[in-house]
């Protein structure tokens, strides 16, 4: 029997407590949102982060430079918004422009700002575990986790993926919770041979259907981090059927993703307070 790890419940939680936060406030949070792709997921994204915003109380600043944005224009925006002092929380969304790098221009995200974690800086604490915003989406594999009460300690966990807003922060996360961890990626020589000797498996590489039965070791969990478009205009995860072989599997829609914009939200929400 696989279970599902549903994400909704949790997002919903992280938002109504959110919500309580915003009510009590002497100032309004606020979220600032640079845009600077034409990406349909990008968009809904960002759509979605307006909406949950708006229903929770904070305030959210879409700021859209369109697809055809220079780098150094994308930097002075983020500059700018970091010293704006009515502005909490301040995250670029990505894809980027052309030759544009996210880990260059987040460097003009003040740290304390930095509520999705691009920042290198950002990356550096929470590596020394210090306090940091980690990106929404590798706290939101650890809420995850909690909520469905699997145990970190002395486990081994191998995430797929390695970048700088995923793999590696999750990485760091689980080590500062007593995992054992692996950080495979599309150069790792036997992949399933990697997955196989995990409790947890964490698919974060962008790669529709990459784990499947094969990859797993019997009743272990699987976390999918994966939100890829389909031509038909659903969404699928990194993870194939693993139905009867893994021992609970997140769904992709209603998994990770809810929970990563709850988790903006929160982290702006804390900004605000600092
Ligand atoms: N700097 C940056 N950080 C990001 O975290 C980031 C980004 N840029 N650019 C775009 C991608 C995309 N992304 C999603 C988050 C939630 C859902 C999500 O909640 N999806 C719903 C379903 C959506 C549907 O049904 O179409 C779900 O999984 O249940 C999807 C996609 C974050 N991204």
């Amino acid at each position: 029997m696989t279970g599902v790890l549903s994400g909704k419940d949790l997002a919903a939680a992280i938002r109504a407590e959110a919500k309580r936060a915003c009510e009590g406030a002497l100032v309004t949070p606020r979220l600032a949102v640079v845009v600077a792709t034409d990406d349909e997921s990008s968009a809904w994204y960002v759509r979605s982060i307006a909406a949950a915003a708006a229903r929770t109380g904070l305030d959210c600043q879409v700021v859209d430079l369109g697809a055809g944005a220079s780098p150094e224009e994308v930097e002075a925006t983020l500059a700018g918004l970091s010293a704006e002092e009515s502005v909490h929380g301040l995250m670029l969304q990505t894809p980027l422009p052309k030759g544009a790098r996210l880990e260059e221009l987040a460097r003009a995200i003040d740290p304390v700002k930095d509520v999705d974690g691009a920042n290198p800086l950002s990356l550096g604490l929470l590596a020394a575990g210090l306090p940091a915003f980690a990106p929404a989406t590798a706290e939101a594999v650890m809420a995850l986790l909690d909520h469905h009460g699997v145990e970190l300690p002395g486990k081994t966990v191998t995430v797929v993926g390695r970048s700088n807003v995923v793999g590696k922060p999750l990485a760091h996360l689980l080590l500062a919770r007593d995992a054992t961890v692996t950080v495979a990626h599309s150069r790792t020589a036997d992949l399933a041979a990697v997955t196989r000797t995990a409790d947890v498996v964490v698919a974060a590489a962008g790669r529709p259907g990459l784990i499947t039965a094969a990859h797993l070791r019997p009743g272990a969990v699987v976390i999918d981090v994966g939100t890829n478009a389909t031509e038909d205009g659903g969404l699928v995860g990194d993870v194939a059927d693993v139905s009867g072989v893994a021992g609970a599997v997140t769904p992709v829609p209603g998994g990770v993703g809810p929970v990563t914009t709850a988790l903006l939200l929160a982290h702006t929400v804390e900004a605000s307070r600092a």
